[in-house]
């Protein structure tokens, strides 16, 4: 079954991420670059350039096509194949808004100005893009015969051919459910990236975010008229597939929880190694509210400071209540949803039995920035008749979960983690395990004394003088009530 399709056409171009093409003179663009395509152009579908050719020329002769617009001028004509960035996206999403650049020209009408923007599919879990793979779609010209179609390479992964679902009459519906939420781009006949998850089919509207193995798309449903985000992860690794199962896992038992992502639906599509999670949308993750922050020339001020660090304890309060050990935090894991901080990510958490304080897990795949001791000691298994005979384990307990909480706060006070300025990695990880080794907590006199404390009681090496996350609230649910 397909898992997404596909009628974006017309032409195929190697782009830089991000850009895309002033869509309303494509035709015009494919008119004068002809004597260059083959060179320019990286691939073409099963049409041919010659048949595409014979389509616009059919076009320009019925009189439809860009020779009834004013002849441009050549500084004009210039600036309109310019290639434009798209807006981050990422920043809107604070205010429930996408904004899309189109370029418009206001002595033009708007129907035939758009443009898709470009999807640089690459396989997921590579960090090197295969240039190969690249192409950019360049949405028609409306009046273009809609047999003038080719279809283009697709990313490894997505594996079903692309075929053509969305027409004109049914992207005007879609438009006019959107725009309250949604800014798209005005346009007559676009075409959409599809996803389908237990049949259900959603739109694509954009990439949220990319993580080892997943992407994350902002999505709509038409027929339900809802925003979702949906998860693709590859499963073409055995290791992190069982990770991403046993997230899906975790995710459907703490649904009752309000401080973690809600999941609506998930799909494994066998043939295609992929799984599929219907997730609410969120807005910016942690990480890149900090990144952010790093670069102000003031401090975090005190009261978004102590917000941030309320609902991260009350996210990872409600896991712990459920057994659950989540031995990854970090900042990317925290997501800003409706004004609260929620727990997205479950890949390597683990359940803790009533009668147990710790587990013992494989090595860990979180940041080393915020990993604890006791997840570094390894322990190798002893068991010959078990599986993971002879590879390294660790031992996790509640109060590892404290510790990468401590790393968080400490950054939040000072900017940088406190293994951070560490680069080489052995080095890091023996520093984090060594008893002797002392944190450095330089003079912060925008913070009350009794956060650095905090971070300190935090970041003990003897897991059992560390605070539990009931305790940390405890503490800071007065001193939050007074300053708000
Ligand atoms: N529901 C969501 N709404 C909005 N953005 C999201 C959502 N889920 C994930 N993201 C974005 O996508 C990024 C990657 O998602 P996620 O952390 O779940 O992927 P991952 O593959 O598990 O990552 P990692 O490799 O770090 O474990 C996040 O940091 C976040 O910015």
């Amino acid at each position: 079954m397909s898992s997404f399709t596909n009628d974006f056409s017309l032409v195929t171009k190697n782009g830089q991420e991000g850009d895309f093409i002033n869509q309303r003179n494509a035709l015009s663009t494919v008119k004068r670059t002809r004597q260059c395509q083959r060179r320019k152009f990286l691939h073409i579908g099963p049409l041919q350039l010659d048949e595409i050719h014979k389509q616009i020329e059919e076009a320009e002769s019925d009189g439809i096509s860009e020779s009834k617009s004013p002849p441009a001028k050549p500084d004009d004509a210039n600036k309109e194949n310019e290639v434009k960035p798209i807006s981050k996206l990422q920043d809107s999403f604070d205010f429930g808004f996408m904004s899309l650049n189109t370029p418009v020209k206001k002595s033009e009408p708007v129907k035939n100005n758009f443009a898709t923007p470009s999807l640089n599919y690459r396989p997921i879990g590579t960090s090197k893009i295969n240039r190969n793979l690249e192409f950019q779609y360049v949405t028609p010209n409306t009046k273009i015969p809609p047999k003038v179609q080719c279809s283009v390479k697709m990313q490894p992964y997505l594996r079903t051919p692309i075929t053509k679902l969305c027409t004109a009459p049914d992207q005007h519906k879609v438009e006019s459910e959107l725009k309250p939420a949604v800014q798209l781009r005005p346009s007559l006949d676009p075409t959409f990236q599809r996803i389908k998850v237990n049949d259900v089919e959603y739109i694509i509207l954009n990439e949220l975010g990319k993580g080892g193995s997943s992407e994350v798309f902002h999505c709509y449903n038409h027929e339900m008229k809802t925003h979702r985000a949906i998860k693709v992860v590859s499963l073409a690794n055995g290791a992190s597939a069982t990770g991403f199962i046993n997230e899906v896992k975790m995710l459907k038992a703490l649904q009752q929880c309000n401080r973690i992502i809600k999941m609506f639906d998930y799909e494994i599509k066998e043939e295609e190694k992929i799984l599929l999670v219907v997730l609410e949308v969120g807005g910016t993750d942690l990480s890149k509210i900090l990144k952010e922050s790093a670069l102000n020339t003031t401090h975090m001020p005190l009261y978004m400071l102590l917000y941030y660090w309320m609902e991260m304890l009350y996210a990872v309060k409600q896991i712990h209540s459920h057994g659950i050990v989540h031995s990854d935090l970090k900042p990317a894991n925290f997501l800003k949803v409706e004004g609260y901080l929620k727990l997205i990510d479950f890949g390597i958490a683990s359940c803790i039995q009533s009668d147990m304080t710790s587990v013992v897990k494989a090595v860990p795949e979180g940041s080393f920035n915020y990993i604890s001791p006791e997840a570094l000691s390894n322990e190798n298994s002893t068991n010959v008749n078990s599986p993971s005979y002879g590879k390294p384990k660790y031992k996790i307990s509640y109060k590892s979960d404290v510790w990468s909480l401590g790393c968080i706060l400490y950054q939040l006070v000072y900017r940088r983690t406190p293994f951070q300025h560490i680069s080489q990695i052995w080095v890091k990880l023996s520093t984090i395990v060594n008893a002797e080794h002392k944190i450095e907590y330089p003079e912060a006199p925008w913070v009350p004394q009794k956060i650095i404390d905090t971070i300190r009681e935090c970041l003990q090496r003897d897991v059992k003088l560390r605070p539990s996350v009931d305790d940390l609230i405890l503490l800071y649910e007065n001193m939050f009530r007074t300053l708000s």
